[in-house]
């Protein structure tokens, strides 16, 4: 069968872009597949990955005649770089991003779409704390969630091909409005990841203070946080510039959550600190039934039900 878009121009080649292009590839999804990144060393990276048919510096060239263009970059340069595209779109083209946040990017990409050409906004739920063009793998957005944002007068036929293309590429396609996508995101996402950057740089604090082994005899969880600390610099601070309202409105109800365990701490209020995590461990449960998360090893330890 025909691939259902002639030339895919990925803009951006770390790990979204590269993981998008193996998994475009292994799909038959586009005739060609064009790659554009700014950075000569990581142009010549992708080449030797064989990420794609043709390369280019200028992301205006490797734009041109494109179908689908696809921004793969932090979403502080999707703006800019829609600008530097926007004179060699083709009329009836397709421009989306993957951008964590949505309002920001509808925002600063859309003044620079020329009439003829779809906008469709998307954000795959689904990542690694990896990034460049060697993290990339086909499986990544295999059974994760793809949002797909549309903007005020988005061409239904165009969001419905980007549905398609995410579909292809395994996901599950659900349309969020931008301002709804950023606030859900702040909790479920940026949220984590600021209190894992947090929680690692306290430890490592600490340990200078005390000369304890903090990190070296590190548990579980705070393993678990490390690997969302080692996440890319790059796009998480975009990420908290491009989504501050959502973001600190989310960490005001954090923060008076977290005030009422440290209560319950305070005061040995253990029957508060029980209700609390019992609540908790009922919504991990119902994320691993709903099939949205790999379930943890089971050790055949005893979970208790709650009241028992
Ligand atoms: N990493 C994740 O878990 C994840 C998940 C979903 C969506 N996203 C989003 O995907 C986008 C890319 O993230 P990633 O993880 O692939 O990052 P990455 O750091 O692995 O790759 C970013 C790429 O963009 C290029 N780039 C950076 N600034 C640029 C600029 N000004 N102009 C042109 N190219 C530029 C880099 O050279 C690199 O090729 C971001 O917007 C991010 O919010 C990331
Ligand atoms: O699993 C991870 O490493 C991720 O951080 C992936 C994750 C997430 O928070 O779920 C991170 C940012 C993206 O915008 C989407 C996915």
């Amino acid at each position: 069968m025909k691939p259902p878009f002639k030339r895919l121009t990925l803009i951006g080649i770390g790990l979204i872009g590269s993981s998008i292009a193996l998994a475009a590839r292994r799909k038959e999804l586009a005739e060609e597949i064009v790659i554009s990144t700014r950075s000569e060393a990581t142009l010549d990276r992708a080449r030797e990955l064989g990420l794609g048919d043709r390369y280019y510096l200028d992301a205006a060239e490797a734009a041109e005649g494109a179908d689908l263009v696809i921004l793969c970059v932090p979403v502080g340069a999707c703006g800019p770089v829609a600008k530097w595209i926007a004179p060699c779109l083709a009329p009836g083209a397709i421009v989306s991003d993957v951008g964590s946040v949505k309002e920001a990017v509808v925002r600063s990409m859309s003044p620079h779409i020329p009439q003829g050409v779809h906008f469709v906004p998307a954000h795959p739920i689904a990542g690694t704390e990896h990034s460049g063009p060697d993290a990339g793998f086909a499986e990544l957005f295999e059974n994760r969630w793809c949002l797909i944002t549309p903007v005020e007068g988005s061409d239904a036929d165009a969001i419905a091909r980007l549905a398609a293309f995410w579909t292809a590429l395994g996901s599950n396609v659900e349309e969020m409005d931008p301002v709804r996508h950023d606030r859900v995101l702040a909790i479920t996402s940026h949220l984590p990841h600021l209190i894992a950057y947090n929680l690692v740089g306290t430890a490592h604090d600490l340990e200078t203070v005390t000369q304890s082994e903090v990190i070296k005899f590190s548990a579980g969880g705070f393993r678990d946080s490390t690997r969302l600390a080692a996440s890319d610099p790059t796009m998480w601070r975009d990420v908290f510039l491009n989504n501050k309202d959502a973001v600190l409105e989310m960490l005001g109800r954090f923060s008076e959550e977290l005030a009422a365990l440290q209560r319950a701490v305070r005061w040995g209020d253990g029957e508060a600190l029980y209700k609390a995590f019992e609540r908790t461990r009922y919504i991990r449960r119902n994320i691993i039934e709903a099939g949205q998360e790999t379930p943890a090893p089971d050790f055949g330890r005893h979970v208790k039900e709650p009241g028992e």
